[in-house]
């Protein structure tokens, strides 16, 4: 009988496949070593400058066809499966499950975390204050609507680490349990979603009666119980309430772009390409914010981002959330951050992390394809 032609094909990636996991149970038991002793020295099972560091170093060998961004998705579940069998890391997000933020915390720590959902933003930085969770994800900006007030506020008023950011690509769609956009009478979004689609909104669904909800996520879980509706929300969320996509990416600005920060509450070690995080205020005169930015330029340092936020405690005064290139413990980096203590009237440094590129966001829809939900 003449042979099927993808049978050598498939024999070979069989007999790879038995090693690639050979392969990987062989590096869960180092993992599994790495881990004990990490207990007995009282350390931290998950170290994001490692993780990094894993991950560039088989980024920069790849000699393909397997994409950059491959290598880091698959490498993020392999580490997640590493840190499950060490201890499984609880990371708080604000929920319910498939909000924005549980695909952040999905896109840095893999699906086999242990993920646990909070009603609110206090609660989110409550339970890891409380060390009930490990790490929590929360947003901290967004490319068409600035910074999230809330997180500023509560990284002021905590005392928390930021550990890590990642950048997550905000597509929506409209999903629905009805056939098509003719059978739908009502939308259920939250506000923010509903703001940036107002464009698709008017041209397709004119009149039809929006309901604001607390979350993309609790807008799936409503349309999905009324067939008559639809939601505005992600794939994710979509396909874990039973819904049907009826409109794929309806945001009116493609590029719209959320960064979630990793809040922990220990250091990390530089690991090269750091960025580091922190606030400040300054007195009430002529060239006191001018003077604070020239200690960073004097040092050569690259501000990523200033904000100003209202100080809550003193009306009238601001408080100032800045992003600098490097890590804390590099020798310019401190230099610079001692010159702008004496130039300021309060400055806290909120942590360092590993760099991550606001051009290259987490794309949950071509991730969806690769890893098939
Ligand atoms: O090297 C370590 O510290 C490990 O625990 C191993 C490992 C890995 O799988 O490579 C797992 C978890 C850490 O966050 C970093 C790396």
């Amino acid at each position: 009988m003449k042979e099927h032609p993808l049978s050598r094909y498939r024999q070979e990636i069989d007999e790879l496949d038995m090693r690639i996991l050979d392969l990987l149970n062989r590096r869960m038991r180092l993992v599994q070593e790495v881990g004990r002793i990490k207990a007995q020295l009282g350390l931290d099972t998950f170290d994001p400058g490692r993780e990094e560091a894993v991950c560039k170093r088989l980024v920069e060998n790849n000699s393909g066809p397997l994409s950059d961004a491959s290598v880091r998705a698959i490498y993020r579940e392999i580490l997640a499966a590493s840190r499950t069998l060490q201890q499984p890391l609880k990371v708080a997000f604000l929920g319910p499950h498939w909000t924005y933020s549980h695909l952040a915390a999905i896109s840095v720590f893999g699906h086999t975390a242990h993920y646990m959902p909070q009603a609110t933003l206090v609660d989110v930085f409550d339970i890891l204050g409380k060390k009930l969770a490990h790490v929590a994800v929360v947003p901290i900006e967004n490319s068409l609507e600035g910074g999230i007030g809330q997180t500023m506020d509560l990284l002021y008023e905590r005392t928390v680490r930021v550990v890590g950011e990642c950048y997550l690509e905000v597509a929506h769609c409209l999903c629905s349990t009805a056939p098509d956009v003719k059978a739908i009478r009502k939308i259920y979004a939250h506000p923010h979603a509903v703001g940036q689609c107002r464009r698709w909104l008017s041209e397709n669904l004119r009149g039809v009666e929006i309901f604001e909800c607390a979350s993309t996520a609790r807008a799936a879980q409503s349309a999905a119980a009324d067939p008559q509706s639809a939601a505005i929300c992600n794939t994710k969320a979509a396909e874990n309430h039973g819904l049907h996509i009826v409109a794929e990416r309806i945001e009116d600005h493609p590029g719209n772009t959320t960064r979630f920060i990793v809040l922990g509450l220990k250091d990390n070690a530089p690991t090269g390409d750091d960025k580091t995080s922190l606030l400040f205020a300054v007195a009430d005169k002529p060239g006191a914010l001018y003077k604070v930015l020239e200690s960073f330029t004097h040092y050569g340092l690259n501000m990523t981002r200033i904000e100003s936020r209202p100080n809550r405690v003193h009306p009238w005064q601001y408080l100032f959330f800045a992003d600098i290139a490097g890590h804390e413990q590099d020798e310019i980096v401190r230099a610079a951050l001692n010159e702008a203590s004496e130039r300021t009237t309060f400055l806290k440094v909120l942590g360092s992390y590993p760099r991550a590129n606001p051009l290259n966001p987490i794309r949950f829809d071509v991730e969806r394809a690769r890893f098939g939900g």
